[in-house]
């Protein structure tokens, strides 16, 4: 499943550069005004960080919300607490895309991520292009030498880069590149079990300099309580808050 998710986010890329040309996409990233300083929004602060999730479908769940209006959902996330905003710009399971981005960008204050299944430098130059303040890496979609080449270009562009690992093998992998932010996700991205307990077992291992993001299976504030007493500076919630009120949702989960 995530081999074909990044095949598919590939060609579609590849799709798009026919249009919009790489030496183009790069022009554009460049001209852009500075990324937000995404880290020091989600370092260690008195109380957990959420990055609210912008999740219309997933693979694991179909359908999961309309959301006819994206930026009017960020900035109900915005008022509701989240310290960042993330999008799911692929396109044919998360029914997501680059304009989603935009609209929240135009919208909110607050650091933006775009989550998709990147494997392209096309792809990193396309989120900086569309103001995207950081871009998600996955650690088991990667090869070692691309990974490192995709951090280090989102880097020299000045994004933030959110590192997603399932494994003590990939959290290491995450740390010899130097990721300054983490994620270990409860999902297996292949299999779609959901390990809720994983976060906890990986944390330890994370250096307490590296912002440490839980990501996925929350359904309630106890499971927020849970990653947080195993460390978690962050927690990224998806299906949770589009499919309940977002902003009461939202605030009950910080108030932990
Ligand atoms: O959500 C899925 O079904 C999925 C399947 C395959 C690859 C990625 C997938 N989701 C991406 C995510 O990791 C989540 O959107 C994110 O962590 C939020 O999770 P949740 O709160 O459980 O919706």
């Amino acid at each position: 499943m995530l081999a074909d998710l990044t095949a598919g986010a590939a060609q579609d890329a590849l799709a798009r550069q026919e249009a919009v040309s790489l030496a183009d996409v790069e022009a554009q990233a460049l001209a852009a005004p500075p990324a937000l300083d995404a880290l020091s929004a989600l370092s260690r602060g008195d109380r957990v960080k959420v990055i609210a999730e912008v999740k219309r479908a997933s693979p694991s769940r179909g359908h999961l919300a309309e959301i006819a209006d994206p930026a009017g959902l960020a900035a109900d996330y915005e008022r509701g607490g989240a310290s960042a905003i993330s999008v799911l710009t692929e396109g044919r399971r998360f029914k997501g895309s680059l304009d989603d981005l935009r609209s929240v960008r135009d919208r909110v204050v607050l650091p933006v991520l775009r989550k998709d299944f990147v494997s392209m430098p096309y792809q990193v130059f396309e989120a900086r292009a569309a103001r995207a303040d950081l871009v998600l890496l996955i650690v088991a979609a990667l090869d070692q030498k691309t990974l490192s080449e995709l951090f280090v270009l989102s880097t020299e562009l000045g994004m933030t880069t959110l590192v997603e690992t399932h494994s003590a093998d990939e959290l290491s992998r995450a740390l010899d590149l130097g990721a300054r932010l983490v994620g270990v996700n409860a999902r297996d991205l292949s299999t779609f079990e959901l390990d809720k307990t994983l976060f906890a077992q990986l944390a330890p291992s994370i250096p307490a300099d590296v912002v440490k993001v839980a990501e996925s299976a929350v359904s309630q504030p106890s499971d927020v309580a849970a990653y947080r007493e195993a460390g978690a500076d962050v927690v990224l919630i998806g299906e949770a808050l589009v499919t309940n009120d977002p902003v009461s949702t939202l605030e009950s989960f910080l108030a932990v």
